[in-house]
């Protein structure tokens, strides 16, 4: 194992109780190592390492802490017999997903004091993510002081959304004094599915209407215009826009005040019902893995179940109608995410009965599980519609890369 001339980036995405790792040769873009260490901080996690020549095994152990975590993660990509690394020195870099910068970034960024002090600043702003975030980049201060830190934020892509989609019918000042106003995520996922649709297609970027959705656990969807995002269904925070997995996105803004005034919930208690219990898991009483719902509603024909699912993809319907209207037509649809990319019969749902505005699914396609990217439509459907892998990592270590350079 050579060290100079390769570029090895490590690329973290640190979620509240889990770590997602991919270590990427840059040279060849390949992937030498990549898993995820999950339920932090619980009586047990789960520890999942898979590289070129180890095949994914699944580990169960006690970790406490991202710090853990990371020293897991490490340790396994420099063990003698299954690691990929002779030493910690030849990773020359980290790249992590960042998730809030308010409106401080557009852009990738080195890790500095004065970016860390933003993502502080910015914590009630994403309570979910930017704490995790900040825990990501200070245990690989401890673990590896000497290796220089880059970040991607979800908010970077959509900082070219014009006014009139950032902002809220509030008080101005709220804007102006307090920058209280749409911001959007899961804008590396946004742009790199909307780059391959392009290359996939062999047609200018710059010249193709798009609405990508990200389902995962979290959820959103963009309108992309001439390569560049121009609205976003997530706003202030990641809570607003699509139904999620346990997070409500849109509601009458008078629910919580209510709740509150009327139910005597406190604000801690209104905070976790919206971002924790709602969603797919508070609407079933089932899960918030799609996995589950997608299991009763196939298997065991499961009423609440079927309920769920018919909200969650009416309101991914509804989005494709507005942006249809925002972007004055459509040529291509996406589909990414854990859930975009796994669900047949969500997709099939979703594009029921939009033959109106040019989207006609081709069902035997459509209910095919491959791997990478497929084209959904039929051939007489006016829309393309895509499914596509995202890979958010690899457009944070590409981001890395080209910083550091
Ligand atoms: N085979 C599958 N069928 C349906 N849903 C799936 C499948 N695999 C994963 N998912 C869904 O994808 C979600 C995770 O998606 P992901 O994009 O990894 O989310 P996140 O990055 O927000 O953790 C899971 O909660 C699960 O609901
Ligand atoms: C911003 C966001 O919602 O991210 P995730 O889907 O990873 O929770
Ligand atoms: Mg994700």
């Amino acid at each position: 194992m050579e060290k100079r001339g390769k570029m090895r980036i490590l690329v973290l995405n640190c979620g509240s109780s889990s770590i997602k790792y991919q270590l990427i040769d840059m040279e060849t873009e390949s992937l030498m190592a990549e898993g995820i260490v999950e339920k932090i901080g619980e009586d047990i996690a789960l520890f999942t390492y898979k590289s070129e020549k180890y095949t994914k095994k699944k580990r169960e152990m006690v970790v406490d802490n991202h710090e853990q975590g990371l020293q897991l993660i490490l340790e396994a990509l420099i063990d003698p017999a299954n690691g990929v690394l002779n030493g910690l020195d030849e990773i020359d870099a980290v790249g992590h997903r960042l998730v809030h910068a308010g409106e401080h970034y557009s852009d990738a960024v080195k890790v500095t004091e004065h970016v860390i002090q933003v993502m502080q600043e910015c914590v009630s702003l994403a309570p979910l993510h930017n704490p995790a975030n900040l825990k990501g980049i200070e245990a690989v201060k401890v673990n590896m002081p000497n290796c220089p830190q880059c970040g991607v934020f979800d908010t970077a892509f959509h900082q070219t959304m014009p006014a009139m989609a950032y902002l809220y019918p509030l008080p101005l000042e709220l804007y102006t004094n307090y920058k209280i106003r749409r911001y959007g995520f899961h804008g590396t996922s946004h742009k790199y599915v909307s780059l391959k649709a392009a290359e996939f297609l062999q047609r200018p970027l710059e010249s193709l209407k798009i609405i990508t959705c990200h389902l995962g656990n979290g959820a959103s969807m963009t309108a992309i215009k001439n390569g560049k995002s121009i609205d976003t269904s997530m706003g202030f925070t990641p809570l607003e826009g699509l139904m999620m997995g346990t997070r409500c996105g849109d509601i009458d803004p008078a629910i919580p005040i209510h709740l509150q005034q009327q139910l005597g919930l406190s604000v801690d208690e209104v905070n976790n019902i919206l971002n924790k219990k709602s969603g797919m898991l508070g609407l079933s009483h089932i899960s918030n893995d799609m996995r589950e719902i997608e299991n009763e509603v196939l298997v065991k024909n499961n009423p609440k179940a079927i309920m769920a699912l018919d909200v969650y993809c009416y309101r991914i319907k509804k989005y494709i109608g507005s942006y249809f209207a925002v972007l004055n037509g459509l040529d291509v649809l996406v589909f990414t995410g854990g859930v975009g990319e796994n669900m047949p019969i969500l997709r099939e749902q979703v594009c029921r009965d939009l033959e109106a505005i040019g989207i006609k699914l081709n069902l035997e396609e459509n209910s095919q599980r491959t791997d990478g990217i497929q084209v959904l439509s039929a051939n007489d459907s006016s829309v393309t519609v895509l499914k596509i892998p995202t890979n958010e990592e690899l457009m944070i270590a590409r981001e890395t890369k080209r910083l550091l350079s």
